[in-house]
């Protein structure tokens, strides 16, 4: 039946974002973090200190404001670092989440407004005890700021010799095992031995299509090519292990982030060695895409160690590649 009533979807709803200052204060490894009081938005969940960023502050006096009126710390600013932008709607409210590191907080840490506090390990932060922005940012905290992705490998006994040969190159709890030359039974027995070969020192992702994952014991996660995403409609692994997807546009980051994927590639930013002459995409482009995504994103391609800085700053979880770690004969 036509409503008589007016029209409330001709009348565009805007509802403004809220720009949140959202501190990671991180002391001997473990995270600061408070409870948010009932009453208020998400209330009775657990929270990185933080707030609302008010009109003329930088993000930056913010979180030293914030931190030290909810907490008692004082923090420098210069010691502030970016780690993630989210933007999130709550239906009830959007907020772009800024989320910022300090390792440098001076003093005893306490709840100023009666809100209990405690000092966490990152792998202690259970998703469903925060509100649902903060995915990503228990994700970015877990994550390293440098992903090693093997380059290619042409049978199973080059592959390991390389790989224990540069095993002390890694610097990372985390590595890709990336060999599209062999077949699949070849590459779940290289898998399968690269995990035993690299033991306490780092985690193995698989890469390739959702079955590998189930073929190889103990591997850490799953590294999805853009190919293998495309074809699927829900995360293909358990919710304990790591999803990441190789995107080289928004879109694809967006059907990433729908797969439930914990982290991104995104590429090429630089010329890499493999295709001369063909530019990538820049840091300014890279950093439009990563603005608005909702998940850790690690810049890809012609990138070394050096350019983690310069990735942070477009707002990139860090930088994933092969010339900077894997051997090249
Ligand atoms: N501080 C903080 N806020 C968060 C986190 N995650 C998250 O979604 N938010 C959201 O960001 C917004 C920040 O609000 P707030 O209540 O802490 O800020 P405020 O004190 O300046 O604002 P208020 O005056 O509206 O209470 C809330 O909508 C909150 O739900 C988090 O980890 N820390």
């Amino acid at each position: 039946m036509p409503s008589t009533g007016p029209d409330m979807t001709a009348e565009a709803v805007v509802v403004k974002e809220v720009h949140v200052a959202v501190a990671v204060v991180i002391r001997d490894g473990r995270v600061l973090i408070a409870r948010r009081p009932d009453h208020v938005h998400q209330g009775g969940l657990l929270e990185f200190p933080g707030g609302k960023v008010e009109p003329g502050e930088t993000v930056q006096q913010a979180l030293v404001r914030e931190i030290g009126e909810e907490t008692g710390l004082t923090v420098p600013e210069g010691s502030l670092e970016p780690v993630i932008g989210i933007r999130h709607d709550y239906g009830d409210k959007r907020v772009f989440l800024d989320v910022w590191s300090t390792t440098e907080a001076q003093g005893q840490a306490r709840g100023c407004e009666g809100q209990p506090v405690d000092w966490l390990l990152p792998e202690a932060l259970a998703d469903d005890a925060f509100p649902a922005a903060n995915r990503p940012i228990i994700r970015a905290l877990r994550l390293p700021s440098t992903l090693p992705i093997t380059g290619e490998i042409a049978d199973i006994a080059e592959g390991l010799e390389k790989l224990s040969r540069s095993l002390e190159n890694v610097m990372s709890p985390l590595l890709v095992l990336r060999s599209p030359a062999l077949d699949s039974d070849a590459y779940c027995r290289l898998a399968e031995e690269a995990v035993a070969l690299t033991g306490d020192h780092c985690g193995v992702i698989v890469h390739g299509a959702p079955g590998i994952f189930e073929s190889v014991a103990g591997a850490s996660g799953l590294h999805l090519p853009w190919r293998e995403a495309e074809k699927l409609m829900a995360r293909p692994v358990p919710g304990g292990v790591w999803l990441g997807v190789s995107c080289h546009n928004a879109d694809e980051i967006a059907h990433a982030v729908r797969l439930g994927a914990d982290y991104v590639t995104l590429g090429p930013v630089a010329e890499t060695a493999t295709h001369p002459g063909e530019p990538g995409i820049g840091w300014s482009a890279f950093q439009d895409i990563v603005d608005s995504a909702p998940v850790p994103v690690y810049g890809l391609g012609g990138l070394g160690r050096d350019q983690v800085a310069e990735a942070k700053v477009a707002g990139a979880q860090g930088v994933a590649g092969i010339r900077f770690w894997w051997p090249s004969n």
